[in-house]
């Protein structure tokens, strides 16, 4: 069994968060990107991955496709690469329920709120109309309830008077880049941990740019 990690990133748009994955495998996350898989045709994350001579796939959705149907086929293209780990990362589809309990434990998802507030979409403004002081981004294992499974780690950001959606979200999306690749290296080490028959690791080593919720 392999050492390092295989890593399969579902992706629908820019990949920022792709990219930094990408750039942890190579200062030694002990993962390795097997391959990129996107419902979005022009996601510039597709370009990323090329660049980086990643295997890619797009799995688009028909018109008249039902969400299970669709993520039969999905699930078809994520077995080719027998992954270890599957990140989403901007995967902007709800998976159903049958869908991600086959991946339980193995699926993570990043989302730009300090869960549990703000679950689905438009997180930064629903934070700036409710004048909060503190926002941040969550990691998460992946269960059938939209964006409620254990969160792994999580990172603040100050929230300010003058912010628009924007801005905020560029300071979430900072942090996001931290800590995911922090996150996809403890899950390697303890996948690796497991394989030898260690304990595993309770925490995230945090580096100097992310850092838990206190
Ligand atoms: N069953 C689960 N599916 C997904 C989870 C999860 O925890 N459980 N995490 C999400 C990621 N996500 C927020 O982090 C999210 C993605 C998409 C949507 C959504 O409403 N999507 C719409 C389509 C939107 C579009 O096409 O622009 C939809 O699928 O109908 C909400 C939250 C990934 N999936
Ligand atoms: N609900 C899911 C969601 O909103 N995810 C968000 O999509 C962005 C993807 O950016 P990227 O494509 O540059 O990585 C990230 O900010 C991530 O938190």
């Amino acid at each position: 069994m392999s050492v390092s990690c295989r890593v399969l990133v579902l992706i629908s748009g820019n990949g920022s968060n792709l990219q930094a994955i990408i750039d942890g495998c190579d200062d030694n996350l002990q993962a390795d990107v097997v391959g990129v898989i996107s419902n979005k045709p022009d996601a510039y994350g597709l370009i990323r991955a090329h660049q980086s001579e990643i295997d890619t796939s797009c799995v688009i959705a028909y018109k008249d496709e039902t969400r299970v149907e669709y993520d039969a086929r999905l699930k078809l293209a994520i077995d080719k690469y027998q992954p270890d780990l599957i990140v989403l990362a901007g995967f902007m589809r709800i998976l159903s329920d049958e869908f991600v309990q086959g991946f339980e434990g193995k699926m993570i998802n990043i989302h730009p709120s300090l869960l549990p507030k703000y679950t689905g979409l438009h997180t930064h403004q629903r934070a700036i109309d409710a004048k909060d002081q503190v926002h941040g981004v969550s990691v998460h294992f992946v269960t059938p309830e939209l964006d409620s499974g254990p969160v792994i780690l999580q990172a603040k950001v100050p929230v300010y008077e003058e912010d628009t959606c924007e801005i905020l979200a560029l300071r979430v999306n900072e942090q996001e880049h931290a800590i995911y690749p922090l996150v996809v290296k403890w899950f390697s080490q303890n996948r690796l941990a497991m394989l030898n028959g260690k304990a595993v690791l309770d925490s995230v080593e945090l580096g100097a740019a992310g850092y838990a919720v206190d």
